[in-house]
């Protein structure tokens, strides 16, 4: 994995370090702009041997086996690796439907971040391509299913299963941060399990590196998001601490403190009374509520986890927990997932979604993920008009 800056002497430009792209000094516009709501094209030129994504990789690199969820843009599939027999899961990205919906910023984003960090408990890119319709990202296969679907149907679980899941999202986490990374969209939906029982983070669409001055607007997923990301003020991983203090919170409670209909009613919730665990359900401990209430406190100042890793795993709830055989996932998880329980084929139906019919098709296809065949360019997508990246956040 590349860790340095990368400059391209030819184009004058830097790119991918630890924390993200650093600087762009160089770009290309090589489709014209013809309406406000057309997209025009910046490449930017990237050295192949900056990458651990092979530009000889491509979609005929794989055997397709069979679908295994469904995206915003397009389906996810089991696939095989033709050389090396190994499995994955391949998200296919239509396109014009990443266009229309606005997303090709957080769609961009998530590939740059997954090319730097590399972790057991994330679930990590392995390729990034494209042909003239879709883009691909070939992505750690977990077969388990996201905890969502695993709430839904369990409801509550107990304190050493929701202890051992609590510890997968902190190690995650913790390897987030320590390359100063915000994941600041951690909830359910974004927490998948394998066979095992283990479980990884995913989705960095709207991650970013953090700095100081950059944490001010708001993103996320209201009901998860800390009350100073919904106020819009500078935040830090104390907004991702608090996103994993409300899951610890469902898991125990089957509800979440902060409800409402949108961001307003949940705004409204979170400025008129701190949420707390006052009783406990049966079965689970007196740290565990101390645990959820330190983590859910409104004030990030106050919040357990603003002074990192260290301070929440040295809390009394985590005090004799294994970290070590965790990290070696050498211990048999509390929650185990049933196999081909995790996925109903019926959402699979066809999108009935409305592709923006001023998008000029042409235009779509230079859009790239990973190295085009031949010019090894990388690329991003502008809104013609004015000077913004298309943008889901
Ligand atoms: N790495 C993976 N391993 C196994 N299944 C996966 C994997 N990634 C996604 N899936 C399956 O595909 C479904 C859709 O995943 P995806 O990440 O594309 O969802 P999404 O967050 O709605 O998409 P998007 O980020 O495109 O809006 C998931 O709910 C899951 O069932």
């Amino acid at each position: 994995m590349n860790r340095n800056i990368d400059y391209h002497r030819k184009t004058n430009s830097y790119y991918f370090s630890p924390l993200g792209i650093k600087k762009k000094t160089s770009k290309r516009t090589i489709v014209s702009q013809q309406g406000p709501r057309e997209p025009s094209l910046v490449i930017h030129q990237i050295r192949p041997e900056t990458s651990d994504i092979s530009q000889s990789v491509n979609k005929n690199s794989y055997s397709y086996l069979y679908p295994i969820g469904r995206g915003g843009f397009g389906k996810v599939w089991k696939v095989e690796m033709k050389r090396g027999k190994e499995l994955f899961a391949m998200k296919e990205m239509l396109k014009l439907r990443v266009i229309s919906k606005r997303s090709v910023h957080s769609v961009m984003n998530e590939r740059k971040i997954l090319e730097v960090l590399k972790d057991p408990f994330l679930v990590n890119m392995h390729y990034a391509f494209q042909d003239r319709e879709n883009l691909f990202l070939v992505l750690d296969l977990k077969n388990g299913g996201d905890l969502r679907y695993h709430i839904s149907k369990t409801k509550k679980f107990s304190e050493i299963q929701a202890k051992f899941i609590i510890a997968c999202i902190l190690c995650g986490l913790n390897y987030i941060h320590s390359n100063g990374i915000l994941h600041r969209d951690i909830k359910p939906e974004n927490l998948v399990f394998d066979e095992r029982g283990y479980l990884y983070i995913t989705d960095f669409g709207i991650a970013r590196v953090w700095t100081p001055e950059n944490a001010k607007d708001t993103s996320g997923t209201p009901g998860y998001m800390a009350p100073e990301v919904i106020f819009r003020q500078n935040h830090g991983i104390a907004a991702d601490y608090f996103a994993v203090g409300i899951i610890l919170y469902e898991l125990m409670m089957g509800r979440r403190p902060y409800v409402g209909r949108d961001r307003k009613e949940i705004r409204d919730h979170i400025i008129s009374k701190q949420a707390r665990i006052a009783e406990l359900p049966v079965g689970w401990s007196e740290e565990a509520a101390d645990f959820v209430n330190k983590l859910i406190q409104r004030k990030a100042s106050y919040r357990l986890g603003n002074k990192g890793f260290g301070e929440v795993k040295d809390h009394p709830w985590l005090k004799d927990f294994p970290w070590k055989d965790l990290s070696d996932m050498a211990i048999a998880a509390p929650y185990v997932p049933k196999s081909q329980d995790n996925f109903d084929p019926r959402t699979l139906g066809d999108w009935k979604d409305d592709i923006d019919p001023t998008i000029d098709l042409a235009s779509s296809q230079n859009l790239f993920i990973g190295y085009s065949y031949d010019e090894r360019v990388f690329c991003e997508t502008k809104s013609a008009g004015h000077k913004k990246s298309f943008s889901s956040v």
